[in-house]
């Protein structure tokens, strides 16, 4: 099985998890300073699975060194002034260019799991992409707030329990099903190795019960073998835009692209998987080359801060997910502690745009870098 294998969680018995159980507005300087503060509330091997990324995490802190090796031209002197930040992705309007990024196990961070997540992204006016590995199943996640949303799938290697996935997210009014194609296996992580971590009883998948609570398909892994066919077998059982996500290198963007994905999502996983590869932020350019504006680009891997928002939208990307700063919202203030994330890095991208001179979203993707 790829992953930190969630499914022992259905084997454990029920244990303790004290996790994040607070309802409150978070004061923030920036999105960084979450990390300390989120560590002190999620148990220390959640804490680590959350934060952490694979073998020396060289990736990982890579992910945010490439921001800094390219800069943004302050403008003041164009006349104009900042309207909204407003966008459209796959035909739904949000707020701000900056979606939230699937991530398993919300429950791991905060009693209200997907639930917080999903009305604190609704709150700021944008969308939630819901795991597979949810704590919450994904029909429990759609009622929790109104608004656009998506769903992410693995392909288990249980086709029938594929489809029926693909069918329910449908039927639970998801707009997009992400695919997410760079877990094939799951990456060296040291720290869930040390840590012996398995997903707890409270963070248990509840996507693979079965009526009767009964545990189903999870026990059979995640596809090894994904390709142009698996991207067809998610849009037919699905009938829904398939985004493509976990593409770090042009030619896995092009054959995509030409298996009908609607959207890419240039991502590496948080630095979660190949440890030693780029930084997502750094292989951006080249596959904005090779995707020529024919479908939107989603990017994530990194992003903290209004200038990394702006600085992935002006190297080809159409909107941003944003990863742990989301688990970290949902620990330290549950869906208002999500709320505030979000309402943070858009209040920064506003300033950044301010100083760039650049008044819309539109004007981000016109603008150049430095470097
Ligand atoms: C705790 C955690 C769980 C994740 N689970 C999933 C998942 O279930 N499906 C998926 O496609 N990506 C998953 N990811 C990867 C994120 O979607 C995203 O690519 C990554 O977190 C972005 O990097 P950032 O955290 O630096 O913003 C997970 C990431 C984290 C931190
Ligand atoms: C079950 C895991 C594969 C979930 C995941 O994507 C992650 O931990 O990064």
């Amino acid at each position: 099985a790829a992953g930190r294998n969630p499914q022992a969680a259905a084997s454990r018995p029920a244990e303790t998890w004290q996790t994040g159980s607070a309802e409150r507005p978070l004061q923030l300087a920036n999105l960084l300073e979450l990390e300390e503060a989120a560590a002190k509330v999620i148990p220390a091997a959640g804490f680590d699975y959350i934060a952490g990324g694979a073998e020396d995490e060289w990736t990982l802190r890579e992910n945010r060194a490439a921001f800094g090796r390219k800069q943004v031209a302050q403008r003041v002197l164009t006349g104009k002034v900042v309207t909204d930040t407003a966008t459209t992705i796959l035909g739904s309007r949000i707020a701000m260019p900056v979606i939230i990024a699937p991530m398993g196990g919300h429950g791991i961070a905060h009693v209200s799991a997907e639930a917080g997540t999903a009305r604190g992204a609704a709150a700021a006016g944008t969308l939630h992409t819901v795991s597979t590995v949810a704590t919450l199943s994904l029909e429990e996640a759609a009622q929790a707030a109104d608004g656009p949303r998506w769903f992410q799938i693995y392909l288990t290697n249980d086709d029938g329990f594929n489809a029926e996935l693909l069918q329910r997210a449908r039927a639970a009014g998801y707009n997009a099903i992400v695919f997410t194609v760079d877990v094939p296996v799951g990456g060296n992580r040291d720290r869930d190795r040390r840590n012996g971590f398995v997903y707890p009883a409270a963070a248990a998948p509840r996507n693979f019960l079965d009526a009767s609570g009964r545990p189903r398909a999870i026990d059979r892994g995640f596809k090894s073998r994904l390709d142009a066919d698996s991207i067809d077998f998610v849009k037919r059982h699905s009938g829904l835009p398939v985004v493509v996500k976990g593409v770090a290198a042009p030619d896995d963007a092009r054959l995509a692209l030409d298996a009908g994905a609607a959207g890419i999502q240039v991502s590496n996983h948080g630095g979660r998987q190949l440890d030693g590869t780029p930084a997502a932020f750094s292989v951006l350019p080249a596959i904005a080359d090779a995707v020529q504006g024919r479908v939107p680009l989603i990017f994530d891997s990194g992003v903290r801060r209004g200038t990394d928002v702006f600085k992935a939208l002006a190297s080809g990307a159409d909107v941003v997910a944003l990863g742990r700063p989301v688990l970290y919202g949902l620990a330290l203030g549950g869906w208002q502690g999500v709320q505030s994330v979000l309402q943070q890095i858009e209040r920064e991208l506003r300033t950044v745009m301010q100083l760039a001179g650049a008044a819309t979203v539109d004007d981000i993707r016109r603008t150049g870098l430095i470097g």
